[in-house]
């Protein structure tokens, strides 16, 4: 069952040295961890989408100008289950499984209860996150696995639910300036509400350190935000975080808990309980961190579906965001392995572009300010925060560039004015069957004095960056490998270095 995208990945146990091309200043040391999906059959059985493919960890110690590689599958307790079983057994976000298919009726009406409040998985796939000294692999339920950076051993698996009351967590968490991690997570349906809670875990706490416990323990709730409805809370996958304001969008992109909790039974999937709901507002959520509360005023804009947040700052008296935004939730739809293998435009489902969108919100109250006016006075930025009445502002995007994903920043720079944004370029070929031999591109707004003119994409040959072509239909997908970004962005005029995975 070895398809072309999606084939099982074989780790490399033993640190390899990588080829490189061009010259790794002295100065770059260190280890980037990365993950991501990396088998997507066991056994006779397939997951149905790329997100639902087992964790494999890669870590890249970079040291005197050479790259050591390795990869390691992280050992979840979905991973081990399935490989003892020879088969996926544990459900996923795009493929629903049932663990004992021998089971009687009497037994099976049972897993079927006892399946309502779903246990999800730790499959772990997503992202790293540290958290003091430790570091973990992150998924978006309510399970982060430890991991050793070393050997990529995988550890405990912590609940969050243990320390804070939250179902499902992004994997995109925020570190403040003094290393703790700020996440955000839902709480659904507890104790009669449904709410989206900011929590914070210190960095460290010297007396535990001395003992070696986790800073988890000492997780605390920052915010709260009630959801619009208790059944059917927004999706997210990323948040905003200034120094002082932390951004929300509660999306009309949808979970609906009435699905999820009858989907086991019905034997559809997790994403099968999303859904986009075209006739509804998105509502921007400002949290100032100071109060610890959201702001009062009711800023919205228009539907969109929103997976990447990019960056945030303030500028004289307004904040501004930087997000990656859809006009639906296509994205998903595209991500099935069925669609990614077929060459032919039918399957190519992607009907909006990924687009790189300036929001400006007004930071105080304007009460005397006419209904209709622009409360954004910035030179900067053509994004508008129309005043209406009851205390609703409309918010009205700059567009800053379309046909990008994946972005990545230098995270000095998170919540700060800045200048580049490393991301994956997204284009649609027009010719279906045929392949681009287009370079990877970054976005580089070019600053002229105060004022961001344009974006102008800045291209490096296909031979200087390592990338990976997911062809996609009409659609085709460069994705950069954002190690060359890191090996890039500390100096504007940096020299570029292409590391070839083995
Ligand atoms: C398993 C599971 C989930 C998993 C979602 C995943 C795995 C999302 C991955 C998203 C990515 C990678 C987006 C990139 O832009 C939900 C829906 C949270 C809740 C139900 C159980
Ligand atoms: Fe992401």
């Amino acid at each position: 069952m070895d398809v072309g995208f999606g084939r099982n990945k074989k780790e490399q146990l033993e640190p390899v040295r990588a080829r490189v091309t061009g010259k790794i200043p002295t100065w770059l040391q260190g280890m980037l961890l990365r993950n991501g999906p990396g088998m997507h059959t066991v056994g006779e059985t397939r997951y149905n989408h790329w997100f639902d493919g087992l964790a494999l960890l890669h870590s890249f110690t970079i040291r005197d100008g050479e790259v050591y590689y390795r990869s390691k599958y992280l050992r979840s307790d979905t991973y081990n289950a399935n490989i003892e079983a020879n088969r996926i057994v544990v459900s996923e976000f795009g493929t629903m499984a049932y663990p004992d298919p021998c089971k009687n009726i009497f037994s099976k009406a049972f897993s079927y209860l006892s399946h309502t409040i779903p246990d999800f998985t730790d499959n772990c796939l997503i992202n790293i996150m540290k958290c003091g000294e430790d570091f973990y692999a992150t998924t978006e339920t309510n399970y982060i696995r430890k991991i050793n950076p070393q050997t990529l051993e995988t550890l405990e698996k912590v609940d969050y639910r243990k320390y804070v009351a939250v179902n499902v967590a992004t994997s995109h968490p925020h570190y403040d300036a003094a290393g703790n991690v700020l996440n955000m997570g839902t709480s659904i349906v507890d104790k009669g509400k449904t709410k989206y809670v900011i929590f914070k875990i210190p960095a460290t706490v010297p007396e535990d350190r001395k003992k070696g416990k986790s800073p988890l323990k000492h997780t605390e709730v920052f915010c709260s935000i009630p959801s619009r409805s208790l059944l059917s809370p927004s999706y997210y996958h990323s948040f905003g975080f200034t120094e002082n304001y932390i951004i929300f969008l509660e999306q009309p992109f949808k979970l609906d808990i009435l699905k999820m909790a009858t989907a086991y039974i019905r034997g559809v999937t997790w994403a099968s309980c999303l859904a986009f709901h075209r006739e509804d507002k998105t509502y921007i959520h400002i949290v100032d961190q100071r109060t610890r509360k959201p702001m009062p005023t009711k800023f919205y804009t228009d539907p969109m579906v929103v997976f990447h947040h990019v960056n945030a700052y303030e500028e004289d008296g307004c904040l501004l965001f930087d997000v990656v935004a859809y006009e639906d939730s296509s994205l998903y739809q595209l991500f099935y392995l069925a669609n990614l293998n077929q060459d032919i435009e039918e399957h190519s489902r992607l009907t909006s572009v990924p687009v790189l969108r300036r929001f400006a919100v007004p930071l105080h109250a304007a009460q005397d300010a006419e209904v209709g006016s622009n409360l954004i006075k910035l030179t900067s930025t053509t994004a508008r925060a129309l005043k209406e009445k009851d205390n609703q502002v409309y918010c009205q995007p700059e567009l800053l560039y379309e046909g990008l994903e994946l972005p990545r920043i230098n995270y000095a720079h998170n919540g700060k004015r800045y200048r580049y944004v490393f991301a994956a370029e997204v284009q649609w070929s027009p010719i279906p069957t045929k392949r681009q031999s287009c370079a990877t591109t970054w976005w580089t707004p070019r600053i002229k004095g105060n004022r961001p003119t344009q974006c102008l994409p800045s291209r490096i040959s296909p031979s200087q960056a390592e990338r990976v072509e997911l062809k996609l239909g009409r659609l085709i997908f460069f994705v950069k490998i954002l190690f060359v970004e890191h090996l890039l962005y500390p100096r504007d005029n940096a020299k570029c270095c292409a590391v070839t995975c083995p």
